[in-house]
């Protein structure tokens, strides 16, 4: 392992920011850490980075036990959400900046900075001064600023969340062109999944400073662990239901009967679940009768064009309303419809862990 983060705790006063939080990157890997404002990311990296001291729990770096050793002596570089270029520094010397305060010797410096300035396609303004750039090739200069040290772990902390939409684009892209020419262990920290998914080889969802998933987007996102894991990632539907029998699995809600036949709860008949489907997993049935998929009623509440697709509301008699996606023209507002649930696609909890 790269990087091992280990029961990791930390309080500012009586408030805990970060409570027993573990994971490791391995060699080379890129790592979303991922979670709504305030869960505690901007801590765990400060604490990575030797910028605080946890309260409890422990940071290691290629083996070894940083926890205790000031930022200098940590091979971790940062990269922030504002922007860090010293003005009256070319940008070149912005590279080299970090390096200087090293004993390294200077021709070995200006390779490092020719490397990692080839690195971000910006090799030919070497001389150029920070305002002469734009808003993406001066956060290019500050990734191979960072990356020109060559550290064991490259800490991005919301590096995009500043920029309008296409820049964003752009700099995602690069930053997925960097990590993967220089193999650079690289936590990646966002509020916003749609980055941390395009870019991570494995996620960390983090809910009200503890972890509430680790695993790859395409895992997390198709089997949530927990609700909130559910409706971080994507769009999710959430319909309360009770065990009518456990196996094959029965549900009830409201007075529909929800059969599916593939599943079995551990759950006894009478026990409260909730069930999660994303939109996109949801179709409305055309009624030929051959059709034998689980199925809800419900009437259709309202529609939003999305311009490549429908979000169609589906109100049931419960009085939840579940949003199928749906190419063609929907029926009319009030329209008796029948949705239907692929069992597969249905992820289940019990309601004690409803608010994790
Ligand atoms: N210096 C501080 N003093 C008191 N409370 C703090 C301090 N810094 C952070 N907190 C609190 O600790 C919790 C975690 O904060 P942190 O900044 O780590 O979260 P975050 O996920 O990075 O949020 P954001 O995305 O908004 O930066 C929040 O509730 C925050 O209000």
């Amino acid at each position: 392992m790269t990087l091992e983060v280990s029961g990791l705790t930390h309080r500012y006063g009586s408030k805990t920011a970060v409570e027993d939080v573990s994971f490791s990157l391995a060699d080379g890997e890129i790592v979303g850490l991922l979670g709504p404002s305030g869960c505690g990311k901007t801590t765990i990296v400060q604490a990575i980075a030797g910028h605080l001291r946890p309260a409890a729990g422990r940071i290691w770096l290629r083996g070894e036990d940083v926890t205790r050793q000031p930022p200098e002596r940590r091979r971790v570089s940062v990269v922030f959400q504002e922007p860090t270029l010293y003005p009256h520094m070319t940008v070149g010397e912005n590279v080299a900046y970090g390096l200087e305060a090293r004993e390294i010797e200077r021709s070995r410096i200006d390779e490092l900075v020719e490397t990692h300035l080839e690195l971000i396609s910006l090799a030919s303004r070497r001389d150029a001064y920070p305002a002469e750039l734009s808003g993406g090739q001066k956060r290019r200069v500050e990734l191979a600023r960072a990356l020109a040290p060559e550290p064991d772990v490259l800490l991005l902390d919301e590096p995009l969340s500043a920029l309008d939409r296409s820049l964003r684009e752009e700099l995602r892209r690069a930053i997925g062109h960097i990590q993967r020419e220089t193999g650079v262990t690289t936590l990646f920290v966002t509020h916003d999944q749609a980055d941390a998914m395009a870019l991570a080889d494995r996620l960390v969802v983090m809910n009200e400073g503890a972890i509430a998933g680790v695993d790859t987007p395409r895992a997390l996102y198709g089997s949530p662990p927990t609700p909130f894991v559910a409706s971080f990632l994507g769009r999710s539907n959430a319909v309360e239901a009770t065990v009518v029998e456990p196996e094959p699995l029965v549900l009830a809600v409201g007075e529909q009967t929800l059969t599916l036949p593939e599943a079995r709860s551990d759950r006894p008949a009478g026990a409260s679940v909730s069930c999660h489907v994303r939109p996109a997993d949801l179709t409305l049935a055309e009624s030929d009768g051959t059709d034998t998929a689980p199925t809800l009623s419900g009437a259709v509440s309202h529609v939003t064009d999305r311009g490549s697709r429908y979000d169609v509301s589906v109100t049931l008699p419960t009085d939840e309303t579940v949003v199928v996606e749906r190419q063609a023209e929907p029926p009319p507002l009030g329209t008796t419809v029948t949705v239907r649930v692929p069992a597969a696609k249905v992820t289940r909890f019990g309601t004690d862990t409803a608010g994790k």
